[in-house]
This record gives structure tokens, C-alpha cells and sequence, in this order.
């Protein structure tokens, strides 16, 4: 309606005022970044516009009047983001930093306007601030916003199970990863889990030093135990912590070239039928095919009951880095099942707690098993 009653240079002018109004022009000493949104002469999208958008919708403070709500069906969680990204205030050790959003008028009419230079030609962000604290912007905050924007992506990243079935008539399929399990919720040895942990979280981190090195970033661990001790649930649990989508392959399909995207993890299973199937050399082309698919992140999980049945060369570091024993029931163990289930903790114990845990450390019992009696409570 604007836009066909105003004529395009008046609503330029106005437009700059009320800029100038909430948004004073920059004093002499003050610095201006422009972050647009495309780059390049293939006008590509910036990476860095994408980040600047995600982060401002989190500074919000109580001052704020006009708050996005959302939630969608995948998320656990209402969210909350400031709706204006157009005159945003940030403070950063100390220095004030003041954000604002371009967009470029639309033109009602398709003649061209000698006035026309200044005008942003697309969408920007724009960042002032006082040009003494110039190096500190570039190389401490906007790493900073950078960071902070990857951070939210990957929280906010809904998982997906991808089931690559190999028999005759079973497709591929993909759903949501909706696998509750945690390291948290996963009754596991502590020191165990801990190691498990650090060894993700450095794997994680390490891509710039496999990139130097001209190493493949990829991790291979092996998950054995007798059935029930909660294989599946790590697999679930580790794509939970490092946000990896999961790719269930069945070794059925290893002739098939198997493409993957990237942030593949892996899961697959050594079941005693699939072992006579498959010879050694097969099998070593399945894992080195995976190795070897172009792709950015790859975790690679096998799972098996019986380790001792395996051949050593599937099991060399390089293909198996990380062998990781799923023991039965532990005394710790049942205190994080009973935390799961019945939300008993250590500090609210159960009369039985102790005569639990001493007969589970005298039998032999899955994690399962006692999963299953816990439900029956
Ligand atoms: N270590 C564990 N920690 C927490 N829950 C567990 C654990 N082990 C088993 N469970 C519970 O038992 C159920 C079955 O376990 P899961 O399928 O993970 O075992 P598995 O070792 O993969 O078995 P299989 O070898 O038969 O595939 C899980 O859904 C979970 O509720």
C-alpha cells in the first residue's frame, strides 16, 4: 500500500531518517563491518550472514517487547527469539557493538534511479563500533557469533535414523532418531562411559588436525557383549552426544556402493547368521568402502555377541579404534536404572536398593532384564 502511494525517493528518505532516528550514523572514530548476505561473483550464501541471523534472535533482554514464539513438532522445547534483528545491541567484553539489518527497498516501478548507488542491492547486516576495538571484533567476537550460531544449529538439529535395508523387498527408510538414550541414562561403567565420552568429544574436535595430517576423519568402535546389555542404546546415546544422524546398514548389502552425506554414523551389527554368510576379504571391502565414501565426519559402530569369533584383521585400529565392552548388570548400574525407571536416587534410596545390588553383583543379569522388572513397578 506504501509502496503505491509514496513515491520511491520519499520512501528512500523516510526510510534513512528513521534509520538515522533508532540507529545513529557512526561517529568519526566508530568502524562499520557489512556482512551481505551473498558473496562472491556466484553470489554464494555467506556462511557468515547465516550465523550473524541465528545469533541475534538469542540476545534478548528484558527490555524486549516483541519476542518470536515457536515450536516445532521435532522440538522438545518452546523457543523463544527476538523478532527485531534490525537495531540490536550486543556488549562483548566490554565493547558495545551495534547491529543492523539492511534489506533492500522493493521498487514498485522497473526504472532506474540515478539516486540508486547508495542503496544495498541485497539483504546486509551491519556492524558498528568503535574502531580502537577493531582487531578484537575480528578476531575475538565475530568467532565468537560464529560459534555460538554452529551451537545452536546443532542443538536445535533433529536426528534421523536411516535404515538401508538390503534383503529383497525392504528399501531404504528414514525417520526421526527418536532414541531417548544418554550417556546419562546408560547403565554403563563410569570410568567406561567417561572414555567413551572424551574419545567422541576429541574425535569431534580434531577435523582441522585430520585435514593437516591428510587423514580420513573418520572413528571406528566395536561394541560386544551378550544381547541385551544395551548395545543399541549406546549407538543411540553416542548419536545423541555428537548429533550424527545414524545410517543402519545390514551387511546383506555390502556388494551395493554405499553413498553417504556427510555427519554419517554408522551402526551396524555382526549377527552369528550374517558371519557364516560373508567371507573376510568381503567383509574388510564393506568397511573400507565406508571408510573411503566421500563425506565429512564418519563413525563407523559394529556390534556383536561374540568377539572372540572375529577375525583380528576386522579388528585392528584404523577399522576398530575403540573396543568397548557392554557388560551385565553392575551394582552402579542398577542405581542408573532405578534412576530411569523409578526416579530413585542416591540421596532417595529404596529400602531394597542395597539387597538389589548385592544380588546383582552375584548373578549374572542383563540391564534389560532389570529394565524389564523395573517397568512392572
Ligand atoms: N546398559 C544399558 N543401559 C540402559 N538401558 C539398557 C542397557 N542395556 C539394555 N538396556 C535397556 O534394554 C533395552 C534393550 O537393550 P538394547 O537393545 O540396547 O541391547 P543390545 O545389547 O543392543 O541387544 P541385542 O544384542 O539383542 O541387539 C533397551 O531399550 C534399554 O531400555
Amino acid at each position: 500500500m506504501v509502496e503505491q502511494v509514496l513515491p520511491h525517493r520519499l520512501r528512500s528518505y523516510i526510510y534513512t531518517k528513521l534509520k538515522d532516528y533508532f540507529f545513529p550514523p557512526p561517529s568519526s572514530d566508530d568502524m562499520t563491518l557489512m556482512i551481505n548476505r551473498y558473496s562472491g561473483s556466484r553470489m554464494t550464501e555467506n556462511e557468515v550472514y547465516d550465523a550473524v541471523e541465528i545469533y541475534l534472535a538469542t540476545i534478548i533482554k528484558p527490555s524486549d517487547k516483541l519476542l518470536l514464539v515457536s515450536k516445532t513438532r521435532d522440538q522438545k522445547t518452546i523457543r523463544f527469539a527476538n523478532a527485531k534483528t534490525d537495531a540490536i545491541t550486543d556488549t562483548f567484553d566490554d565493547i558495545d557493538l551495534r547491529w543492523s539489518c539492511i534489506r533492500p527497498i522493493k521498487r514498485s516501478s522497473a526504472a532506474p534511479n540515478e539516486d540508486d548507488d547508495d542503496e544495498p542491492q541485497q539483504p546486509c547486516f551491519q556492524l558498528r563500533f568503535d574502531g580502537k576495538h577493531k582487531e578484537k571484533v575480528m578476531e575475538s567476537y565475530l568467532p565468537h557469533v560464529f560459534a555460538r550460531a554452529k551451537d545452536i544449529k546443532q542443538e536445535e538439529k533433529v536426528l534421523k535414523l536411516h535404515s538401508c535395508g538390503g534383503d529383497v523387498g525392504r528399501g531404504r527408510r528414514t525417520v526421526g532418531l527418536e532414541h531417548p538414550a544418554t550417556f546419562e541414562t546408560m547403565a554403563m561403567d563410569p570410568e567406561q562411559k567417561q572414555k567413551i565420552i572424551d574419545d567422541l568429544n576429541r574425535f569431534v574436535k580434531r577435523r582441522q588436525l585430520y585435514k593437516k595430517v591428510g587423514k580420513a576423519w573418520k572413528r571406528g568402535y566395536l561394541l560386544y557383549g551378550p544381547p541385551g546389555t544395551g548395545k543399541s542404546s549406546l549407538i543411540a546415546a553416542m548419536a545423541n552426544h555428537v548429533k550424527f544422524d545414524v545410517y543402519d546398514l545390514e551387511l546383506s548389502m555390502w556388494k551395493q556402493k554405499i553413498g553417504t552425506r556427510q555427519s554419517s554414523f554408522m551402526a551396524n551389527r555382526f549377527y552369528r547368521s550374517s558371519e557364516t554368510k560373508f567371507t573376510l576379504s568381503g567383509l574388510l571391502n564393506v568397511i573400507d568402502g565406508l571408510w573411503s565414501c566421500v563425506g565429512d565426519e564418519r563413525i563407523i559402530v559394529f556390534t556383536t555377541n561374540h568377539k572372540d569369533r572375529l577375525d583380528p584383521a576386522l579388528l585392528r585400529p584404523g577399522r576398530m579404534d575403540m573396543h568397548i565392552h557392554m557388560s551385565y548388570c553392575t551394582a552402579s548400574g542398577f542405581k542408573t536404572l532405578a534412576s530411569n525407571y523409578l526416579d530413585i536416587h542416591e540421596s532417595n534410596p529404596h529400602r531394597l536398593c542395597g539387597v538389589i545390588e548385592g544380588l546383582i553383583e552375584s548373578t549374572e543379569i542383563t540391564p534389560a532384564q532389570v529394565a524389564e522388572e523395573l517397568m512392572k513397578e
